[in-house]
């Protein structure tokens, strides 16, 4: 197993709250990793740290073995690593097309001009074939403020992965998403990644979600990762039920939580 992502001793402390303690992770190429953890655990630091939004207070992070510590968000997206956002990050004034033409014109890092301008022939028909992919054609002219909130996320990750990404990190892809849709809406995700070949790793609250998607989890509390390993063995773990899930019935047997 090859590992792509590594944090060593990262911490992060706003003052007196220490957001996250001593997190030593390793993520291999294609797992798909979910991030779990009650409201202030420090899932999201986890995110915007090794995504370059917010600067570790100590520590060390690899991405493909090389540290990647200092450098800016977009420096990390071009290295391979694309994130999304628990809102998505979206042009509201847009359309659904014309948000997608923009992230393929950004990605060929293209400048437009009167001869070449950003709504091409070319990235018309590329946007048109993303849109099939994710199941969004019918939204297609719409403003992306106009679309379901599912829809929205979906057009959001797909940007994401417009630039090829190795690893894929995204923050509750399925929040504020209706029950029906959640299931849809991250099948088409999973599918999309898997053609890809990305490696995931995401927030999520809902453990149903959880345990359908993920190959391994990561439980945090307080800034800490209290259980790591296959989904079944962590939501069984009883600190975990304790600290995170609440005793929610654990429907499969454990195995191996480190
Ligand atoms: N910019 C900040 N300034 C001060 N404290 C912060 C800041 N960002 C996060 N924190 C604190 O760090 C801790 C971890 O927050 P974080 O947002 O990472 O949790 P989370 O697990 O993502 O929670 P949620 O599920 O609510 O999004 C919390 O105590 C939070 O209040």
């Amino acid at each position: 197993m090859t590992c792509i992502l590594e944090t060593r001793s990262l911490n992060k402390e706003f003052g007196a709250v220490i957001a996250a303690k001593d997190l030593n992770v390793q993520i291999n190429k294609g797992e798909v990793v979910g991030v779990i953890g009650s409201n202030g655990a420090g899932k999201t630091t986890f995110i915007n740290m090794v995504t370059g939004y917010l600067k570790p207070t100590r520590g060390e992070i690899l991405f493909n073995g090389r540290s990647i510590m200092g450098h800016s968000p977009r420096a990390i997206t071009r290295a391979g690593m694309a994130r999304s956002f628990q809102v998505a990050q979206l042009f509201p004034e847009m359309t659904v097309l014309d948000n997608l033409i923009v992230a393929l014109a950004a990605a060929e890092s293209a400048r437009p001009s009167f001869l070449s301008p950003l709504r091409s022939d070319a990235r018309i028909a590329r946007a048109e074939e993303i849109l099939k992919e994710f199941g969004v054609e019918n939204y297609r002219d719409s403003l992306v403020t106009a679309v379901p909130q599912g829809a929205r996320k979906l057009v959001d990750i797909a940007m994401a992965l417009i630039g090829n990404p190795q690893m894929l990190l995204l923050d509750e892809p399925t929040s504020g998403v209706s029950m029906d849709e959640k299931t849809d809406l991250m099948d088409t995700v999973m599918n999309a990644v898997r053609q890809h070949g990305v490696t995931v790793l995401f927030v999520e609250h809902d453990m149903d979600v959880v345990e359908r998607y993920v190959s391994r989890v990561l439980a945090f509390y307080s800034g800490e990762i209290i259980a790591d390993g296959g989904p079944a063995a962590v939501l069984a773990d009883q600190q975990v039920r304790d600290l995170v899930t609440g005793h929610r019935p654990s429907t499969k047997q454990g195995n191996g939580v480190s």
